[in-house]
């Protein structure tokens, strides 16, 4: 059974092969050892802390296939982005340039660099191994993380978004940075993604263009990639579109990746979850005319588990859940219990 629960400090090793599987432009899990254990020990302290408004907390999950023990992904969520250090956003604006005696009418794309999402919560860190993007696992990673911010809806702000990976290649090079290089910063753009990664932005400020850009400007490689994603991350845009994300024009000021939002409360998942007490019943006692697969979680913070199957039944009228004895162990529950869950 494939289970999620908050990553351990023993998960070192597996967070460290995801890191170097999820390759350029992946900016929150950069090789780093320093790095990626006190991203496991801060994980370890949100999880475990009291909080009344989010603040800095980092959730960090993994989802672990029980049986081998194997890691085969993370997802994260970070509760309030830019409150230590600030964060930087291109928004995507228009001006329209006009002259009645030439009869003359154009309109420019801007880049204006702001810090509007200061205080959002932000998903991230969404990476299933290779070989297991098949089934239903990229779906559940991305959407379990909606019901856990549904039940501790506190720990969250109530605008979500996504920094979705910008376009690169396999050799790191992508067509928006190589314009930015060649004017402003002189550093490649792995460099810049791992700095990025590293939490160290001054350099940001430093030497980022200083006025609004005017995009046609910009190479025409570099206006074709703004507000498009890497290859591999069209999935995760797909999950989140269908939970009724949306591009307001907010793109990364390194790749021009396209930032998407939502309000917490509209997320589909969000809407669409339900909790009641837990039912242990035999497979049999199941009816599974309906072959739904649903998502089950315990309520829990540090000891939250998530897993999905088939073998669960949501009756409506008593608010409950029935599952398997083996579901009920892996999501740590006993009879009676709360536990919380969605048709994946
Ligand atoms: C994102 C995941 C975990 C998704 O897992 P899977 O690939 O197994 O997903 P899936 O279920 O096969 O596909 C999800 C949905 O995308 C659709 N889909 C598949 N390929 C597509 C493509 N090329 N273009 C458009 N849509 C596509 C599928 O039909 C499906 O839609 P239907 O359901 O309609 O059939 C994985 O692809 C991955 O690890 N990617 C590499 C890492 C990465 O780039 N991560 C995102 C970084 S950006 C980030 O982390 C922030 C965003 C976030 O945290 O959510
Ligand atoms: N435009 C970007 N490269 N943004 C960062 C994208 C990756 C993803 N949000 C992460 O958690 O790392």
């Amino acid at each position: 059974m494939q289970v999620l629960r908050p990553i351990s400090e023993k998960d070192f090793a597996a967070l460290k092969t995801i890191a170097i599987e999820s390759g350029h432009g992946f900016t929150s899990l950069p090789v780093d050892d320093d790095l990626l254990s006190s991203k496991i020990a801060r994980s370890e302290q949100s999880f475990a802390k009291t909080v009344v408004q989010p603040q800095d907390e980092g959730y960090l999950f993994v989802l672990e296939d029980n049986d081998s023990g194997e890691i085969l992904g993370t997802t994260a969520i970070e509760a309030a982005v830019g409150m230590q250090t600030p964060l930087y956003h291109y928004h995507l604006g228009k001006t329209v340039h006009h002259s009645r005696t030439l009869n003359v009418y154009n309109t420019v794309d801007i880049l204006s660099m702001c810090n509007d999402y200061t205080g959002a919560s932000e998903i991230c860190t969404l990476f299933l191994r290779e070989p297991f993007r098949k089934g239903l696992a990229g779906r559940f990673l991305s959407r379990s993380r909606f019901n856990f911010m549904a039940l501790h809806a506190d720990r969250f702000s109530d605008t979500v978004i996504a920094e979705m990976r910008g376009v690169s290649d396999e050799d790191g090079h992508s067509p928006f940075w190589q314009w930015l290089q060649e004017h402003f910063f002189s550093i490649e753009f792995p460099q810049a993604d791992h700095l990025v990664g590293l939490g160290d932005k001054v350099f940001i400020s430093e030497l980022m263009p200083k006025y609004p850009i005017y995009a046609n400007l910009l190479s025409k490689k570099a206006q074709a990639v703004i507000g498009h994603v890497h290859e591999k991350t069209k999935p995760a845009l797909r999950l989140l579109e269908k939970e009724g994300f949306e591009h307001r024009g907010y793109v990364d000021l390194f790749d021009a990746g396209p930032t998407v939002e939502s309000r917490l409360q509209n997320i589909k998942t969000v809407r669409e979850t339900k909790r009641g007490a837990v039912r242990i019943v035999k497979p049999e006692e199941l009816n599974l005319t309906e072959a739904q697969t649903w998502s089950v979680s315990n309520c829990g913070l540090a000891n939250f588990r998530a897993t999905f199957d088939t073998q669960v039944n949501w009756c409506g009228k008593t608010a409950a859940f029935k599952v398997t004895a083996d579901i009920a162990s892996a999501l740590q529950v006993s009879e009676g219990d709360e536990v919380s869950g969605f048709i994946l």
